[in-house]
């Protein structure tokens, strides 16, 4: 069986450690490079056996078939230019992207295949789901509607955007799902003293601290009544094994945009299954 080539950006990072991890536990993977930015301190460290930590500038060496990219916005973009020069799939992880950047990546995905999204765990992409069936179950199917959409997320002190693409993922989500405008509907700050709760609102509750690695819920407020979906990760390996299967799976797509439901749904790797 050939193994999958893969290169690891942020290989410094807290989710780098992780996905370098996988990608060397893993039988159908080999890891061929890790990139840091050009500050990193540990820059021409060993990060795994005979592996050393670059820059991505000779990233036309390493002949990747894939790069897990979990890094920040500007360098995902940087990287994934990279990637489209060199004709290497792309996995990227990162999170906080604006909306130009995104149609950016986009039009990359137009000559490699590239899976962007902003949680790579089974379970909350299990979470999307249980979320959008709840929504349509409650607000815009029979049951009649009037319940109001909150979400909610807590992260490790050091997360650097707020709410979470998770968040903001499953509220875009909960907005399509009930045919409101997510940029009107989304409410991220109601700090003052005479605050009234428009219908079809869809507010953002964010706490930070310690070293909480995720919650996220998705909060149904009825009239006597709330339904709440709730997620939460103890350990970032699910994420890591979760990059690891999109990996596999760009690294055989055709050209195109993809989020985690096109990776769950066609790769059925007994081996990662099991492991799970
Ligand atoms: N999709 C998911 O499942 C998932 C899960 C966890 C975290 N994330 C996201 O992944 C990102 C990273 O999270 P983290 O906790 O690992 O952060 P982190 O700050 O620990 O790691 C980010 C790493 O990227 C490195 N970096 C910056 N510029 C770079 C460049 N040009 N080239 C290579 N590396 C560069 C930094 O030096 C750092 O080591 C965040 O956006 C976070 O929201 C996504
Ligand atoms: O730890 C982080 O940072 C995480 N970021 C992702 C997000 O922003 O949704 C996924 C959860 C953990």
């Amino acid at each position: 069986m050939t193994m999958i080539r893969i290169g690891v950006a942020g290989s410094g990072g807290r989710m780098g450690q992780e996905i370098i991890a996988a990608v060397c536990a893993d039988p159908r993977t080999t890891l061929v490079a890790t990139y840091e930015s050009p500050q990193h301190p540990r820059l021409g460290e060993t990060a795994a056996d005979g592996i050393f930590i670059t820059t991505a500038d000779n990233m036309k060496e390493h002949h990747l078939d894939a790069l897990i990219d979990f890094t920040v916005p500007a360098a995902s973009l940087q990287l994934t230019t990279l990637c489209e020069q060199h004709g290497v799939a792309s996995v990227i992880g990162t999170t906080g992207f604006t909306e130009a950047e995104k149609l950016r990546l986009h039009e990359l995905s137009s000559s490699i295949a590239i899976v962007l999204a902003p949680n790579m765990s089974v379970g909350v992409n299990a979470l999307f789901e249980l979320a959008e069936h709840a929504a349509k179950l409650l607000q815009a199917g029979a049951l009649g509607g009037g319940y109001d959409m909150e979400v909610f997320e807590t992260h490790h002190r050091n997360k650097k955007d707020a709410p979470s693409g998770t968040a903001l993922y499953m509220g875009e989500l909960l907005a399509r799902t009930t045919g409101v405008d997510f940029s009107t509907a989304a409410v991220h700050d109601r700090h003052g003293r005479e605050y009234s709760r428009k219908e079809h609102e869809i507010g953002f509750s964010v706490v930070r601290g310690g070293d909480i690695v995720g919650e996220h819920r998705a909060i149904f407020a009825g009239n006597g009544e709330q339904l709440e979906i709730v997620h939460r990760s103890t350990s970032r390996t699910n994420y890591a094994i979760g990059a690891l299967r999109a990996a596999l799976f760009a690294a055989n797509a055709t050209p195109g945009m993809y989020n985690m439901s096109a990776v769950l749904d066609v790769n059925k790797s007994p081996s990662i299954t099991a492991s799970l």
